[in-house]
């Protein structure tokens, strides 16, 4: 009954470590090719992975998605799909990566987005064809080099944010909420009433510090199996993830292989007149890859508006 993997339990990666006679730290470039397996490249064929240490010890999974019939910038970067990965198992701040092809400029500035991002610590290992669980190739510390090596003068969120402001991975709290009577608008099957309330909770958690416009997005699949995903703003503006993507991210390690058909219903919440909209990009992105996806909005509002800047959004 198990799908692919893409967490690891901080006990289990102990024990998988000891079994092969490694610290934990070597275990992440050995898991690198189960990581590439779990990429979806229609387009390219180049498949990317991506493995990630936590701060509590587990271990998590990432590779890259393509969706043909979309500009190319719809694509999930193996990087992004981690960091979407760590963000929906809660996971506090991510201390190693060990990654199969060096990560491009745009997941070099995403990851930008974390805390201390200059000391996260990552190996390229290269070609998929390279064996890391070779004894005489194990990953030591001094193999992995700081992300400050890999993007020198970085731009970053503290050159637009205060030091008060969560970034990303630490918990957010955006207070949206529906408007008090707003029911469930005629016409709209109550299948919407979960799925509006899921793609809220992920607006909430949404990590929109550039526009203040959260958003968030739900999916339901054909067995009534829901996933949602919270939009990520990167400081650089072009790199951030949308709703969709990272919604898309949780079916793909939930619906255990599905092909995206299976998506029936999608529901997003964003602030109705937001700078930063998702509607449009949203419905395009779902009407091409699940064309049979019935696909909703629902606006939200600040409740109370927690800073006068975020009133013009809604
Ligand atoms: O940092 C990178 C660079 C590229 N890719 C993916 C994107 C696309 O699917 C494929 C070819 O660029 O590799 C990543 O996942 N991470
Ligand atoms: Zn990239």
């Amino acid at each position: 009954m198990e799908g692919p993997i893409f967490v690891i339990e901080a006990s289990e990666a102990e024990s998988m470590a000891k079994q092969s006679g490694l610290t934990v730290l070597q275990l992440l470039p050995t898991l690198v090719k189960s990581a590439q397996a779990l990429a979806r490249t229609p387009i390219s064929n180049y498949q990317v992975g991506a493995v990630g240490l936590g701060s509590s010890g587990r271990i998590f999974l990432g590779g890259n998605v393509e969706f043909p019939g979309l500009p190319l910038y719809h694509s999930i970067h193996a990087e992004q799909f981690l960091i979407t990965n760590l963000t929906l198992n809660a996971e506090p701040s991510l201390k190693y990566v060990a990654v199969s092809a060096a990560p491009c400029g745009h997941c070099r500035q995403f990851f930008q987005e974390i805390r201390h991002a200059p000391d996260i610590h990552l190996l390229i290992t290269g070609d998929s064809n390279s064996n890391h669980n070779c004894k005489d190739d194990l990953a030591n510390e001094e193999q992995f080099e700081p992300m400050s090596c890999l993007l020198p003068h970085r731009f970053g969120p503290d050159d637009l944010l205060g030091e008060d402001v969560p970034l990303l991975l630490e918990p957010h709290h955006n207070s949206l909420s529906f408007l008090s009577d707003a029911k469930l608008p005629n016409g709209v099957s109550a299948a919407f009433e979960d799925l509006r309330n899921e793609a809220l909770e992920a607006a909430n958690k949404s990590h929109a510090p550039y526009t203040n416009c959260p958003s968030g997005l739900a999916l339901m699949d054909c067995e009534g199996k829901v996933f949602s995903g919270s939009y990520m703003e990167s400081a650089a503006y072009n790199p951030s993830m949308g709703p969709v993507q990272a919604a898309l991210v949780a079916y793909v390690m939930g619906g255990r292989g599905g092909g995206y058909d299976r998506i029936v219903a999608a529901a997003l919440v964003e602030k109705q007149g937001a700078q930063a909209r998702q509607e449009e990009t949203a419905r395009l992105l779902l009407n091409e890859i699940s064309p049979k996806c019935e696909f909703k909005v629902f606006h939200c509002v600040s409740s109370p508006s927690p800073s006068p800047s975020s009133s013009n959004c809604n």
